[in-house]
């Protein structure tokens, strides 16, 4: 099913009336946030009312207090995973000082009085200075409220919290057991060194930009290019044995040899497997990435059996 995708504004207004909104910022679309989304579609099923999600484009909170934000979740990439769920609609807030003043009646009034229910999370909050909150939305006649209880894991609120947590400690089973999928960046195949192929590995570099990445090292991961399916070692690192400090995202491809450059790739973090070495010969760190490579495949036996 193709899902809509509507970026709309502080001017904008929504005609649509008598539907189902689920709202949230959703960054990591994780199994939390799904039980809303299915909630969601739950009632569509019962109803045959439209289902739309509405986000925002970018962290509030982190737009507030002028931070970057690095997602879990790109628009492109929620809108991906929604499009599984039978979601009509995906509305996109802009996020702006004019959109961030709008109080919690006005944000309402505007989006979404019309519809004829609203799936929220225990905790959401909405309209300026985050004053709106659950029982605000359930003392509004108009549509009916449905608030989902939190859902914790060994007594932790399940959420982008832990999973960004999980990924700073390289815990690839936990993020992506959180995540309900494989923890992904999906970017641009940009130009490195060239010192990939002196090597004998040369490796695809992504262009990560704002998304957040896992602890530094080396990683079993999957590549997906143009719905094509590979494994691969990834770095995601500094690469101490040279001289350049930079971060970056790289991945040697199993079994493929082509140019990627200007390709659009998707990696996908399945085992975190070493940290990264600094090498003082080069030749070491190849006879390494030949271990790494060798280990990789029992890796994928022993999780494939
Ligand atoms: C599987 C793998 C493991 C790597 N491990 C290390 C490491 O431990 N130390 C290091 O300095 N660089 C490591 N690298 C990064 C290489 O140094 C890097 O691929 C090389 O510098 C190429 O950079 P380029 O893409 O800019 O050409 C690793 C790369 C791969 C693919
Ligand atoms: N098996 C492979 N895995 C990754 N990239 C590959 C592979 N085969 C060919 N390539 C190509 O080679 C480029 C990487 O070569 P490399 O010397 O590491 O250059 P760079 O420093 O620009 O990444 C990739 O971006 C891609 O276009």
């Amino acid at each position: 099913m193709v899902l809509e995708i509507k970026y709309i504004d502080h001017h904008d207004q929504i005609e649509d009336l008598g539907h189902i909104a689920v709202l949230g910022f959703f960054d990591g679309l994780h199994i939390a946030h799904q039980a809303l989304i299915n909630k969601g579609l739950e009632l569509k099923k019962k109803t045959g009312k439209k289902l739309f999600v509405f986000t925002f484009d970018q962290s509030i909170r982190k737009y507030l207090y002028n931070e970057p934000f690095y997602y879990l979740t790109s628009v492109d990439d929620k809108k991906e995973i929604l499009e599984t769920y039978q979601v009509d609609r995906l509305y996109v807030f802009k996020v702006s000082k004019e959109f961030i003043s709008l109080s919690p009646e006005n944000f309402i009034n505007q989006y979404l009085i019309q519809m004829s229910y609203l799936v929220v999370g225990f905790d959401f909050t909405y309209g300026f200075r985050s004053v709106g909150n659950v029982s605000h939305l359930k003392a509004y006649k108009e549509f009916e409220t449905i608030v989902m209880p939190e859902i914790t894991y060994q007594d932790e609120k399940i959420g982008s919290s832990k999973i960004r947590q999980s990924l700073d400690e390289g815990e690839m089973d936990l993020a992506n057991y959180l995540l309900g999928r494989n923890y992904q960046i999906t970017g641009e195949v940009i130009h490195g060194r060239g010192v990939g192929k002196l090597l004998g590995f040369p490796t695809a570099n992504i262009d990560f930009t704002n998304y957040y990445l896992p602890k530094r090292g080396v990683y079993l991961t999957k590549v997906i290019i143009k719905d094509k399916q590979y494994y691969g070692v990834t770095n995601v690192g500094k690469k101490p044995t040279f001289k350049d400090q930079s971060i970056s995202l790289e991945t040697y491809i199993f079994d493929l040899s082509k140019d990627l450059y200007g390709q659009i790739i998707t990696i996908e973090f399945i085992e975190f497997m070493r940290d990264e070495i600094k090498y003082s010969h080069k030749e070491d760190l190849i006879k390494q990435i030949y271990k790494d490579v060798e280990r990789s495949h029992e890796i994928i036996k022993r999780r494939n059996s």
